[in-house]
C-alpha cells in the first residue's frame, strides 16, 4: 500500500457543494429510476463546456439505474452528509501510483488480478476472511510473476463492494414476492419483508466497514507478512494437500531459492520490494450517494477523487453514455474500469472511452470484457480493432465470471471449465489480434466454499448446496482460483516467449538485410 502522496481537502458537504448547472439534456432527469431497462445511448457531446460542467453532484442530471427506493429521502441525506464529514477511504497520491501501474498494464509490461467477493458482507466481517483473501492474491500474483515473469498489479474486490445491481427488481419465493436484495449497503438478504426495506444507515455501516478492511490491508501489506521472504508460508491450511497447494509450495520453494541466491548476489533483503507489497481496492461504483458522499477535492492537483477505494468500474446494467454513472465516473481522477458484454457495439465503445478518457491517458481507463468464450471470441476482435483503429489506450480485462452464470438444482453457479474456456478465449483472441491481455477479474475468496463447479477441487452438483455462502454470485474457492492462476501464468509466459522469439527473427532479419 502507498503511503499518502497528497493531502486532501478534507470532507465538502454534499449541501457545501453548488449543484450542476442544467444542460441542454436535463429534461431527460429521471432520478432513482430503479432498474429500468437501458436507455438508448447518445454520446456525450465533447465540448469543453460540458467537462466545465463535470461536478461531484452533476450526475443527479441524468437518469440513475439500479439506485434503491429509500422510503425516506430526508435520511439519505443524514446518513450521506455523516459519510460526507468522515476521512477519505483512500488518497489522491495512491490512485495516481495505480494509474501509473495499470498504464503498464495495457502495453504488456504488467497484469492486472482483480478478485474478491461477488458482494462484501455484514455477516461475514472478520479478519481471517480478510487475510485468506489477501493471502490467495499474494499467492496467485507470486505464481502469475514467477510462472509468467511480469509485475502482477494486486487489486482487490473489497473495501467498499457492497451494492449489486440486479436483472430483476424483486425476488419470488414460494408464491411470496419480495423487492430483491441489492447488497448490503442497501438491504439485507434475508428473505424477509423487513430486510429487504433499503435502510440509509447501511451506507454508514459499509463505510465502516471498509475502513477497518483498508486498515487490516495496509497492516499486511506493509507490516511484514507480504515480504517476499514469507512466499512458501501463505499456503491456505485446507490446501496443504490439494494438486494446487502442492505445486503451489513447488513453485514457491523455487522462489525462496531464487530469492535466497539475490541475497548471495547482494540483494538488500530488507528493502521495501522484499519486505511489502503494494496492494489496491477496487469496487463497483454503482450507488451514487455513497459515492458522491466521498468524492473530494485534492488539494494538490485540484481534481476529484473518488475516495471510497483506488479503482472504481462501471457495471455492465449502467455504462449508458447519457446515464449517471457515466456521467460520475469520467469527472473523477481514479483510474477507473468499465465491464463490457457481448451486447456492447465497437463504435459504442470507442464513444464511451472518448467520454470516459478523453485525453487518452494511459492506465486511466480498463475495459472489462465479460461474455463467456464464444462470444468472446465473436465479438472481441471487432472491439479491439475499432479502439485500435481510435488509437484508444485501454487496458484489456478478462472477467470470466459473469458471462458463464447458469442455474443447476436451484442454485446459481458456474462452471470452471467455462470460466477456463473464456481465459483462454481471451488470450487467443489478444494473441491474435497482436494485441495485449492486460488482466483478470474473478468473483473469489479464501474460503473453502462450494459455489463454482468442477476444476481440480471437483466439486460436483451435488456438492453445491454443502458450502454455498455467496449472498449474489457464485465465487471460485481458493482451490480452483489458485489453479486458475496457474492457467495464466503459462499464457503469460507463452506471450512472452512468442514476442521474444519474434524480436530475434526480427533482429536477424535486420542483421541479414544489413
Ligand atoms: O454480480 C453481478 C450481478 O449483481 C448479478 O450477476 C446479478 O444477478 P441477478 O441476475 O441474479 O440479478
Ligand atoms: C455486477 C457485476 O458485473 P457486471 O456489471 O459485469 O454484470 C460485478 O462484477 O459484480
Amino acid at each position: 500500500m502507498q503511503t499518502a502522496k497528497a493531502a486532501l481537502s478534507g470532507a465538502p458537504l454534499l449541501a457545501a457543494r453548488p449543484r450542476a448547472t442544467s444542460s441542454r439534456r436535463a429534461a431527460k432527469v429521471t432520478p432513482r429510476a430503479v432498474a429500468e431497462p437501458p436507455t438508448q445511448a447518445v454520446p456525450f457531446t465533447s465540448d469543453a463546456d460540458h467537462l466545465a460542467k463535470w461536478s461531484s453532484t452533476s450526475w443527479r442530471n441524468y437518469p440513475a439505474l439500479q439506485q434503491p427506493a429509500y422510503p425516506d429521502e430526508e435520511v439519505v441525506k443524514q446518513a450521506c452528509a455523516e459519510i460526507a464529514g468522515f476521512p477519505p477511504l483512500v488518497f489522491a497520491g495512491e490512485c495516481r501510483t495505480l494509474q501509473e501501474r495499470l498504464a503498464k498494464c495495457a502495453t504488456g509490461e504488467a497484469f492486472i488480478l482483480q478478485g474478491g467477493d461477488c458482494a462484501e458482507a455484514f455477516s461475514q466481517f472478520n479478519a481471517n476472511r480478510i487475510r485468506d483473501l489477501f493471502r490467495l492474491i499474494l499467492q496467485m500474483s507470486v505464481v502469475m510473476m514467477f510462472g509468467g515473469g511480469v509485475p502482477v498489479v494486486k487489486l482487490g474486490r473489497l473495501a467498499g463492494q457492497f451494492a449489486k445491481p440486479r436483472s430483476a427488481n424483486t425476488e419470488t419465493k414460494d408464491g411470496v414476492e419480495l423487492p430483491c436484495y441489492r447488497g448490503d449497503i442497501i438491504n439485507g438478504p434475508e428473505f424477509t419483508e423487513a430486510a429487504r426495506i433499503p435502510d440509509p444507515w447501511r451506507l454508514v455501516k459499509a463505510y465502516n466497514q471498509s475502513a477497518a478492511t483498508l486498515n487490516l490491508l495496509r497492516g499486511f501489506a506493509t507490516g511484514g507478512y507480504a515480504g517476499l521472504d514469507r512466499v512458501t508460508k501463505w499456503n491456505l491450511d485446507f490446501m496443504a494437500n490439494s494438486d494446487e497447494g502442492k505445486a503451489y509450495t513447488d513453485l514457491a520453494k523455487r522462489v525462496d531459492e531464487a530469492i535466497s541466491f539475490m541475497g548471495a548476489c547482494g540483494l538488500d533483503m530488507n528493502s521495501s520490494v522484499m519486505k511489502e507489497t503494494e496492494f489496491y481496492v477496487s469496487h463497483e461504483c454503482l450507488l451514487m450517494d455513497y459515492e458522491e458522499a466521498l468524492t473530494r477535492e485534492d488539494s494538490t492537483t485540484g481534481l476529484w477523487y473518488g475516495c471510497s477505494g483506488h479503482f472504481l468500474w462501471c457495471g455492465e446494467r449502467t455504462r449508458q453514455l447519457d446515464n449517471a454513472h457515466v456521467e460520475f465516473l469520467r469527472g473523477i481522477g481514479n483510474p477507473i474500469g468499465v465491464k463490457v458484454s457481448d451486447k456492447m457495439d465497437p463504435s459504442e465503445l470507442v464513444a464511451l472511452i472518448a467520454t470516459l478518457n478523453p485525453e487518452n491517458t494511459p492506465g486511466r481507463l480498463a475495459v472489462i470484457v465479460r461474455m463467456g468464450a464464444k462470444k468472446l471470441r465473436d465479438n472481441l476482435p471487432q472491439l479491439i480493432e475499432a479502439v485500435s483503429q481510435a488509437g484508444q489506450v485501454v487496458a484489456w480485462v478478462c472477467d470470466p465470471m459473469h458471462g458463464n452464470t447458469e442455474e443447476v438444482s436451484g442454485f446459481k453457479t458456474r462452471r470452471y471449465d467455462n470460466i477456463r474456456a473464456e481465459v483462454e478465449a481471451f488470450f487467443d483472441v489478444h494473441e491474435e489480434c497482436g494485441s495485449v491481455p492486460g488482466g483478470i477479474h474473478l468473483e473469489m475468496t479464501g474460503d473453502n466454499v462450494t459455489e463454482c463447479i468442477g476444476g481440480g477441487a471437483a466439486v460436483e452438483d451435488t456438492d453445491l448446496s454443502s458450502r454455498y455462502h455467496t449472498h449474489c454470485d457464485p465465487r471460485l474457492n481458493a482451490e480452483q482460483a489458485l489453479e486458475m492462476s496457474f492457467y495464466v501464468a503459462s499464457r503469460l509466459r507463452q506471450r512472452r516467449e512468442r514476442i521474444a522469439k519474434e524480436k530475434e527473427a526480427k533482429g536477424n532479419k535486420q542483421v541479414l538485410l544489413y
